[in-house]
């Protein structure tokens, strides 16, 4: 589904990535772990086009994308949430999950002005689609609601419901269980689960090491810009090299 190869990543001549190599295999959730600057967001903001790699390759289905601008990543199927929430708050709930569908809506101002059947069709069909998913989150009786409102667990599962509502191909996940107390965790995690059972490919960036090690079907373990160890969770949780940089850095701070 997306295979990185020797993605490197320089901010002013220091390396955030130094040539990561992996591949996030269709129908799995893969985690992306690492301790904090190990470079997990560069690499999701290479892989979404929000900034390009200085060397280096990333696959979606066979294309290059390395250098395709945000837009275009987009529209070819990878979708995302934010590790700080970008939600619109003055929107509604359901405005939010709408702009999840912005490009199938795809008509130019003047047909929209004109209001013909097949576009107020259209439009009912986004919405119900958009009131589908909060269904599946759990938010529906919320969808009027301007998004603002909400409480922090629900911000967090509109964007959940925002990233998946256009049934993207692959879905990054930017660490969507920071500041979620363990039932709300236990209801992404609940969430996450149903959607890998439909058949979604994610790609998890998480701190949780209990969700991780959870709901992973592979790990893969970024330290210093560099992917050390990629596999199992029980496979990882026994390396000795992640214990020595990660699970016992987090360790020695516990
Ligand atoms: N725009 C930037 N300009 C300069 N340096 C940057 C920039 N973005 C990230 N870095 C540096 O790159 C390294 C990797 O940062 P990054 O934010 O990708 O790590 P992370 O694994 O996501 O960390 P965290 O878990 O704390 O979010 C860090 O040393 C960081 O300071």
């Amino acid at each position: 589904m997306l295979r990185l190869e020797n993605v490197s990543k320089n901010f002013g001549g220091l390396p955030a990535l130094s040539e990561v190599t992996f591949t996030v295999p269709k129908g799995q959730l893969t985690a992306l772990i690492g301790p904090n600057g190990a470079g997990k967001s560069t690499l999701i903001n290479c892989m979404t086009g929000v900034i390009e790699p200085s060397s280096g390759q990333i696959f979606f289905q066979q294309q290059q994308i390395a250098s395709l601008p945000a837009y275009k990543i987009s529209r070819l199927g990878i979708s995302r949430t934010f590790q700080n929430l970008k939600i619109f708050p003055r929107l509604t709930v359901l405005e939010n999950i709408l702009t999840g569908l912005t490009s199938e809506g795809g008509d130019s101002m003047l047909m929209a002005m004109l209001r013909l059947p097949y576009l107020r069709h259209r439009e009912r069909s986004l919405k119900l689609r958009a009131l589908e998913a909060l269904d599946r989150f759990g938010l529906a009786d919320k969808a009027n609601w301007p998004a603002e409102v909400l409480a922090y667990g629900d911000k967090k599962r509109v964007e959940l419901a925002r990233a998946t509502v256009g049934k993207p191909q692959l879905i990054l996940l930017d660490e969507p269980v920071a500041g979620l107390n363990a039932e709300e965790t236990a209801t992404v995690a609940e969430q996450l689960r149903l959607l890998r059972s439909a058949g979604h490919t994610m790609l998890l960036v998480e701190h949780d090491m209990d969700l991780v090690m959870e709901i992973a079907d592979q790990v893969v373990v970024l330290d210093s810009g560099k992917c050390i160890a990629t596999g199992t969770p029980d496979e990882v949780r026994c390396n000795p090299l992640v214990l020595e940089a990660y699970l016992g850095r987090m360790g020695a701070t516990a």
